[in-house]
């Protein structure tokens, strides 16, 4: 997989030359671009924000910077932008083009909510691009402009507000990175992890069994494989019940039996 990334504060991004995704691309299993936004700027003060159109507080970013980032990353890749006059939306850019098109993400606020299912589904791209807003955000039109070469896609990690997209960016490039195959060493790990089967994961536990008078539960000592199973769907349930209930409206009619004893 390839990732681009373009963002004002480049060296934020420098946390991903760490632990596994920095194996991961020493190993080839990834490859990261990160991009200065104020390298596509023109002036002496390498500007990248203006007042926005209609007032208000705050600044909006500016169009053309990253436009000329977006097409250094469609160069980069080999890919040639489409014109402007070609697609003035997605929607007029042929479905088959779509699967060949670099999928961008813009963290947002206002973005559909990143997921364990959505971190699957990315990771299955060839190519991503991560388009780092701050100030106010990025002035619209290059959203539109982009539908042409790009699938454009607006993902928030959640309903609060950072200062940039630089963060989300971290977050969702070790969530979907990890994804990859040979990435995380033992891939049964990934099995049973939260949200994996729509739950919460099991509490773990290792040695000492007793530490600070605390015991392990005996069910996890017995090796009676069935018991420890069916205790771990149980903790699995009664945590997701506690503290995701929406989680378990959404599994209702998936429960069994056994499951709703332990609700
Ligand atoms: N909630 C997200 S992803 C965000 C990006 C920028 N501000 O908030």
């Amino acid at each position: 997989m390839r990732i681009d990334v373009v963002s004002i504060f480049p060296e934020y991004l420098d946390a991903l030359g760490l632990s596994l995704i920095g194996k991961a691309r020493q190993d080839g299993l990834l490859e990261l671009n990160v991009r200065n936004l104020r390298d596509f700027t023109t002036d002496r003060h390498r500007t990248v924000d203006d007042t926005p159109y209609g007032g208000g507080a705050g600044m909006v970013m500016k169009p053309e910077p990253w436009a000329l980032a977006l097409e250094s990353v469609l160069a980069g890749a080999g890919h040639s932008p489409a014109t402007a006059e070609a697609t003035e939306t997605a929607a007029e850019v042929p479905e088959h083009d779509g699967a060949g098109r670099p999928v961008l993400i813009v963290p947002s606020p206002a973005g559909e909510v990143f997921t364990q299912s959505m971190a699957h589904e990315l990771a299955g791209e060839e190519h991503l691009v991560f388009a780092c807003g701050r100030y106010e955000g990025i002035d619209e039109r290059v959203m539109e402009w982009a539908a042409g070469s790009f699938r454009v896609r607006p993902v928030s990690l959640g309903d609060y507000v950072l200062n940039g997209g630089e963060v989300a960016v971290l977050a969702m490039v070790e969530a979907i990175g990890r994804l990859i195959p040979g990435v995380v060493g033992n891939p049964e790990s990934l099995v049973e992890e939260s949200h994996s089967d729509g739950l919460l994961e099991y509490p773990v536990y290792t040695k000492p069994s007793v530490w600070r008078g605390r015991q392990v539960p005996d069910v996890l000592l017995s090796g009676n494989h069935a018991r420890i199973a069916r205790f771990r769907r149980d903790e699995q349930l009664r945590r997701t019940a506690e503290r995701r209930p929406d989680l378990i409206e959404a599994l209702a009619n998936q429960l069994d039996s056994a499951d709703r004893a332990a609700l």
